[in-house]
């Protein structure tokens, strides 16, 4: 069995370099830009007022002013700043040449065209021009777009963008015993929850997922399955990767010209763990326990879509202490479902006294994965171990 680490970095060699395609700026939120987009202009185009008062020269702050014109967003004013004199202004205007100082009118006082200054203290409330950005400034790519990028790339006037394109994920649960949620179960069946929790995680890692028809346990039903996920650039099969007589996926994935990547991993939970490139595209086998295969989506199948969209972020362990002791570990790396709570330096992290990997209430409960390398010894409390925080 191979390690963890070995393990990613086989999944990870499976990701075709990302393509990239043109979207407008409502479509683009969440995408992973994949060119560099450049400012088409300078922001603030022009010095501008930060509050609603009067622009003045601040040399005249100390006598009475004669307001000689007004100057509103979208409408500037066109004359010249005199000496003793001021303008009305409002936010967003252009503040004229020659005055160097917006006052807000709550420190002035007005009787008719005559102002004076009530407070000359605070700044000049002027933005300058280019404050913001400048023309030819870029956004690097490499980045999965924010709510606040798409508002600076509207402002740099760049309408469209350069994004990799969404990775498609058919996933395709197989066993006799599942059925579709909101179904009665009868004798023996449950509910298949698998597909639908690993296809809500390939949109989290901003692939397109595809959920197709239960499979049966049997080879021309499995056929059928990889049959109707072609085109896919991955194929996310759920269950039957054990050693049991109708564990079939790793057969028929084979059949079909598999290139194997890996099979098994010194890993817990998530031993049958299988991937490898199947055509064109790549192909993970998960395990059908419910929170194997989640840990196993989390650890490989995440950053595989990422990584097809030009994105090596996997995420880094974190910190934390011990709440509670631990036993000794096994011959695996363990990632046990844990709770994190505030600790006085770093968090304090409590792993479930239960870590069967069929309970997903658990998994729906944790914060985080508390990662313990294979054959670790018994901690105490206090002590540091490593962990990876889930999303909520
Ligand atoms: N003799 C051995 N038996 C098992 C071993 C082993 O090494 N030797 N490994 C165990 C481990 S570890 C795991 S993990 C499981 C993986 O088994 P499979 O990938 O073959 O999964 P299935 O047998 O198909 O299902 C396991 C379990 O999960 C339920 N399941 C499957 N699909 C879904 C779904 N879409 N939604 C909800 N639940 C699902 C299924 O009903 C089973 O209860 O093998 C162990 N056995
Ligand atoms: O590896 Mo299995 O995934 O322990 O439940």
């Amino acid at each position: 069995m191979i390690s963890v680490e070995e393990a990613l970095s086989r999944v990870l060699a499976l990701a075709a370099p990302p393509e990239g395609e043109t979207v407008t700026l409502d479509e683009a939120a969440g995408r992973v830009l994949l060119e560099p987009a450049v400012a088409r202009l300078t922001q603030p185009p022009f010095d501008s007022s930060a509050m609603d008062g009067y622009a003045l020269r601040s040399d005249d702050l100390g006598g009475p002013l004669r307001i000689i014109g007004e100057s509103a967003a979208g409408h500037p004013w066109r004359g010249e700043a005199a000496p003793g004199t001021a303008i009305r202004i409002f936010t967003g205007a252009a503040v004229p040449a020659g005055y160097d100082r917006v006052i807000m009118q709550e420190h002035t006082s007005r009787a008719q065209d005559v102002l004076t200054v009530t407070d000359p203290s605070g700044g000049p409330n002027i933005r300058r021009r280019g404050g913001d950005f400048t023309a030819g400034d870029t956004l690097a790519p490499g980045r999965r777009l924010s709510p606040a990028d798409i508002g600076l790339l509207a402002a740099m006037n760049v309408p469209e963008v350069t994004v990799a394109r969404r990775p498609r994920v058919a996933i395709l649960a197989g066993g006799d015993e599942l059925v579709r949620p909101g179904t009665p179960p009868g004798e023996g069946q449950i509910i298949s929850s698998n597909d639908l929790a690993i296809a809500a995680q390939v949109r989290e890692a901003g692939g397109i997922a595809q959920i197709l028809p239960i499979a049966r346990d049997t080879e021309t039903s499995l056929h059928e399955g990889f049959e109707a996920a072609r085109g896919a650039d991955l194929v996310v099969t759920i269950g039957g990767a054990s050693v049991g007589d109708h564990d079939l996926i790793g057969k028929v994935a084979a059949d079909l010209g598999m290139e194997r990547a890996f099979y098994k991993i010194a890993m817990r939970p998530g031993k049958p763990l299988l991937a490898g490139r199947l055509g064109p595209g790549a192909i993970i086998g998960l395990p059908g326990n419910p929170v194997s295969a989640m840990v196993c989506g989390t650890l490989f199948m995440q950053p595989l879509i990422r990584k097809m969209q030009g994105l090596e972020d996997v995420s880094a362990p974190e910190k934390a202490r011990l709440a509670v002791a631990i036993s000794p570990e096994g011959g695996r790396q363990h990632y046990l479902r844990a709770t994190l709570q505030d600790g006085p330096d770093l968090p304090l992290i409590t792993p479930f006294p239960n870590q069967d990997s069929a309970r997903l209430s658990l998994m729906s409960r944790a914060d985080a994965l508390l990662i313990r390398p294979a054959g670790d010894s018994a901690r105490e409390p206090g002590e540091i171990v490593c962990f990876l925080r889930l999303p909520h």
